[in-house]
Formats: C-alpha cells, structure tokens, sequence
C-alpha cells in the first residue's frame, strides 16, 4: 500500500491542509478523512471524487469531515452515485445530526444514507476494505466526550486521529509489530488534546524510530532538526508502506 498525505496541517495552519490522506491498494484509492481543505487538495493532487472508492473517517472535526458536504453533492448532483463512507457507528448519527445535516437535507433526501453508502465499522475489529488493504479502529483519547478512532491497518501501520500522548499504546503496537506510525503531533506545549512533541520525545529512541509527525503547525519550520529520532512527513509525498 501507498500514502500520500494530502495535507499535513493542524486545524489552524494556513501553510499545510488539513491533515487527510489519500491510501492506495492496487487500484483502490482510500480517503482518510475529509477536511475543510480535502477538495481543494484532491483536486491538486489531479484526482476528482469519482476516483475515490470510499472515505473513512477518525473523528467529528471539521480538519476531518467538512469536505463530506462537497462530497456527498459532487459524487450526487455530478457523478450520480454515493460515495462509500467507512465510519464507527457510534459517529454516524452524530455526523448526520450535528455536522452535516444543515448543508444536505432537502425534501426527502434527509438522511446520512441517503447521500453515502454507510458502512458502519465496529472498533476493535478487523475490516477487509479492499483486497490487501485491511483496517482496525482502535478508540483513542482526544476531547473528553468526544468519540475519536484511530487506525491500524494491515497490523503494521498505526495512523492516529487526533490524540493525546499515549505511550503505552504506542509502545505495545511497536511491539506487536507494528514498523510505522503516522502521529499528530502539536509542535508547541502543553498538548492538552493533542500528542505534543516534548511529550513524543519522551519516547524512547527504538520507539521513535517508528514514528513519522503530522498533523502540524506553521511553525513546522522552526523544529526541524529539534524531533529526535522521529521524521517529519511531508505534505504531498507518496510513501510505499
Ligand atoms: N478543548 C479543545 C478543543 C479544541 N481545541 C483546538 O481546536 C482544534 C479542533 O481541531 P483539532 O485538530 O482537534 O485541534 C483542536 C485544537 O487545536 C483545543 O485546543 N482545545
Ligand atoms: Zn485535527
Ligand atoms: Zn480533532
């Protein structure tokens, strides 16, 4: 499999997009995630929704899920299909009512399934999404009453939504196999709702080792050299994993 992060940014960073990536298995093409900035960014990369075989989504933030309006419209009013939304069900009622509701509904068409093809995911199982391309939700914390998955796909490569510094599940996954880990990460500190990177140092260096960041601020720039054993991923690469 294939990730191209198609933007590496935190919420608030106007120099990176939302923090979303484009997964691809053979001819499959995976969004994770579909933030504020995810059309534009697609688009930029040279590929339209049509391409795309399903969306699954970590959490309900807007750097998240405020691209699934133009999805939902796009792939209905120009393509004439529902796009596949891969999401826990414990967000897809929350998704429908709180976030996407207001910009959809018209007339009958009033419901989360009558825009996307649902196909709710349940955490702590293993999903086949495509042939080779294999997938875990694994509940993580972020804000306090605020449901937020992480992924683990193919048992080797832990993406995490947002989350706070947890090193005992970064550590137990390293040494259950896991070779790659795609972290958010907060350059400045404290976290809070967030891993911070003072709080990812902390791990030890065949941790580390493991351990690409995303999710970043603008002021990437001024930390370069300053993350350890960890490497920075860049908005736009393609990385073979
Ligand atoms: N309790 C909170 C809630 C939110 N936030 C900020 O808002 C952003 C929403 O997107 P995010 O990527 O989860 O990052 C959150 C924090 O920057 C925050 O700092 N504290
Ligand atoms: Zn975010
Ligand atoms: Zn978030």
């Amino acid at each position: 499999m294939y990730i191209t992060m198609l933007g590496t940014g935190s919420a608030f960073a106007k120099r990176y997009n939302n923090n979303n990536a484009l997964i691809e298995s053979g001819n499959y093409r995976l969004l994770v995630d579909c933030g504020i900035t995810l059309p534009k960014a697609l688009h930029d990369h040279g590929v339209t929704f049509a391409e795309i075989d399903a969306v699954l989504i970590s959490h309900i933030h807007a750097d998240h899920v405020g691209g699934l309006e133009e999805l939902a419209f796009q792939m209905m009013f120009k393509y004439g299909r529902k796009p596949r939304l891969f999401i826990e069900e414990s967000l897809a009622q929350p998704l429908w009512e709180h976030t996407l509701r207001g910009g959809l509904v018209q007339g009958e068409l009033n419901a989360l399934d009558h825009f996307f093809e649902v196909r709710p995911l349940t955490h702590g199982q293993t999903y086949e999404l495509a042939p080779g391309l294999h997938v875990k939700l694994i509940k993580t914390e972020h804000i306090p009453g605020k449901d937020s998955y992480s992924f683990l796909f193919n048992e080797t490569f832990f993406y995490t939504a947002d989350m706070v510094f947890n090193g005992e599940l970064l550590t137990n996954l390293v040494q259950a196999g896991v070779t790659t880990v795609y972290h958010d990460c907060q350059l400045e500190s404290p976290g809070v709702v967030h891993a911070c990177l003072d709080e990812l140092l902390t791990l030890p260096r065949e941790i580390q080792d493991h351990i690409y960041l995303m999710h970043y601020g603008d002021a990437l720039e001024d930390y370069r050299g300053k993350t350890g054993a960890m490497r920075i991923v860049e908005q736009g690469e393609k990385h073979k994993l």
